[in-house]
């Protein structure tokens, strides 16, 4: 079997499923695929170093060997807090009003990727399989080339990819994509970001697309299509079952008091639709006071990005609407937000989850959004809540069966609250039943699978049209 090589930009060395804090999505569903395979996880440690050297440092823990470089401060700055996080992030998330256009941060972003380069090069072995994560590192594909690299590489990207109208106010976007046609295989969470891709690739640099997925552009064919990630069912269900989720689920329940409980449970991001779900919930409160009382909503929200100032701005903001929604409507003996700020592990989540009548999660884009799969897995198959999901997270399309709203509209998200709070048991059970088995047969095993089988291409002496099939 060929030995993976993945490259993200963060190795968070996998943590144990009890164990404190909060973990990005990425994170979780690397550790779950690397565990199975034999292979190597490469990237940035997290840490800051005075000058940049190369070191790797190697481990292996919880069966995953990871290899890690340090930053320096520059590095840090204008690659992490500046292209990724200030230019592709909002510009990926439609939010072209966010987007911060620097030249420091474009040469920051490539610096770090021929960085990334340099470093992994030594570590790849000739039959190695080289899968590269996200947004971070969408050129490094075309600098391993540079470096003489055959091997199969293949890139996944976990954040939408926007609308090509959107896309080319990205200064030098050419050369962005260009590079990125240096993979064998480009991975989408879905259709609708696989074909802006393809509108981008045709209409801005003349490459064609076939009906099998194929992308050619001077001379290179590239295979795009969209691989939607899921959890790691069985693990976060052994979680759920573990004493420390019971424990968590009592905590909440208890501490309700009879009420029904909303959870929310997001990184503390503009993207994530904090600040309209608040809105929309003191528009609940406002035109349903006779079921509001009956009500409480949890909003657990880890900060995140804390270097760049919308992150700031967005945490401000939050503070005050929750003060103000809590202002308005609280009783001596009743406050209709819990607004926390610190990370939980998944096997608390796991209890909250399933203490909670209606799940919450209404992003104003999200690649996927594995925070709607977990609260579907938590749930209780004889008496489940209600999920209530943005139809412009890349989730909507596998869990059709949530109530699917528009989270800008405080009207629809307000009344979907509603409706979540009065579904009858038969409604959630029938509901429940098609989600959960998405969840748990698109699971992030079958995506590791169907990726690294796309990337290990067709079989030697496959003819081109069994191959295409
Ligand atoms: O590493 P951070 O800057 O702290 O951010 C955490 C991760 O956030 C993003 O997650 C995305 O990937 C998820 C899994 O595919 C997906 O469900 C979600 O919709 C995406 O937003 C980011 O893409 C990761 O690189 C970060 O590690
Ligand atoms: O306090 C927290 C908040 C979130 N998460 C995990 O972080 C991931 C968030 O992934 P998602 O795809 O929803 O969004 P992302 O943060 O990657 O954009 C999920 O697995 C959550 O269980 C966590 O472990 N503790």
């Amino acid at each position: 079997m060929n030995r993976l090589i993945v490259v993200s930009n963060r190795v968070s060395v996998p943590k144990a499923a009890d164990s404190k804090g909060a973990q990005g999505g990425l994170a979780v569903a690397l550790a779950a695929a690397l565990r199975e395979h034999r292979g190597i996880w490469f990237g940035w440690s997290g840490n800051e170093t005075e000058t940049f050297t190369g070191h790797l440092n190697m481990q292996r823990q919880h069966g995953v060997t990871t290899a890690t470089i340090d930053l320096e401060h520059q590095d840090i700055d204008e690659y992490y807090n500046g292209y990724a996080n200030r230019t592709l992030w909002p510009l990926f998330h439609y939010r072209v009003d966010l987007t911060e256009y620097e030249r420091s941060f474009g040469a920051g972003y490539e610096r770090v990727n021929q960085r990334f380069a340099d470093s992994v090069t030594p570590l790849v072995e000739p039959d190695d399989l080289v899968w590269i994560h996200d947004y971070h590192l969408l050129p490094l594909g075309k600098f391993l080339r540079d470096r003489g690299m055959n091997n199969r590489i293949g890139l996944f990207l976990h954040i939408p990819w926007p609308p090509t109208r959107l896309f080319v106010s990205l200064p030098f976007h050419e050369r962005l994509v260009e590079h990125m046609l240096h993979y064998d295989v480009i991975g989408f969470q879905s259709r609708e970001w696989l074909e802006s891709f393809n509108h981008y690739v045709e209409k801005e640099l003349g490459g064609t697309v076939s009906d099998d997925g194929t992308v050619e552009w001077n001379g290179r064919r590239v295979v795009a299509r969209a691989f939607p990630i899921g959890i790691d069912y069985a693990e976060f269900m052994a979680a759920a079952e573990s004493d420390i989720a019971k424990r968590a689920f009592e905590r909440l329940k208890s501490s309700a008091d009879g009420k029904k409980v909303i959870i929310g449970v997001d990184r503390l991001d503009y993207s994530k639709g904090l600040v309209e779900r608040f809105e929309s919930y003191h528009r609940f409160l406002t035109e349903h006071p006779e079921a509001a009382k009956d009500v409480v909503l949890l909003q657990i929200a880890p900060p995140s990005r804390e270097d760049v100032n919308t992150y700031q701005d967005i945490r401000n903001t939050l503070e005050q609407s929750a003060g103000h929604i809590n202002g308005a409507h609280a009783d001596v003996d009743w406050v209709p937000i819990r607004y926390v700020n610190q990370g939980y592990s998944r096997a608390e989540l796991a209890g909250f989850y399933r203490a909670s009548r209606v799940g919450l999660v209404t992003p104003l884009r999200d690649g996927m959004n594995l925070v709607a799969k977990e609260y579907v897995a938590a749930q209780d198959p004889e008496d489940p809540g209600v999920l209530i999901l943005s139809r412009f997270a890349g989730a909507a399309l596998q869990l059709a069966e949530a109530l699917l709203v528009n989270p800008h509209s405080s009207e629809e998200v307000g009344d979907a609250i509603n409706t979540a709070l009065s579904m009858p048991r038969e409604e959630r059970i029938r509901r429940w039943q098609s989600m959960v088995q998405s969840v748990r047969d698109e699971d992030v095993i079958a995506w590791r699978d169907d990726f690294v089988t796309a990337l290990k291409g067709p079989p030697a002496n496959a003819n081109p049209r069994q191959a295409a099939a």
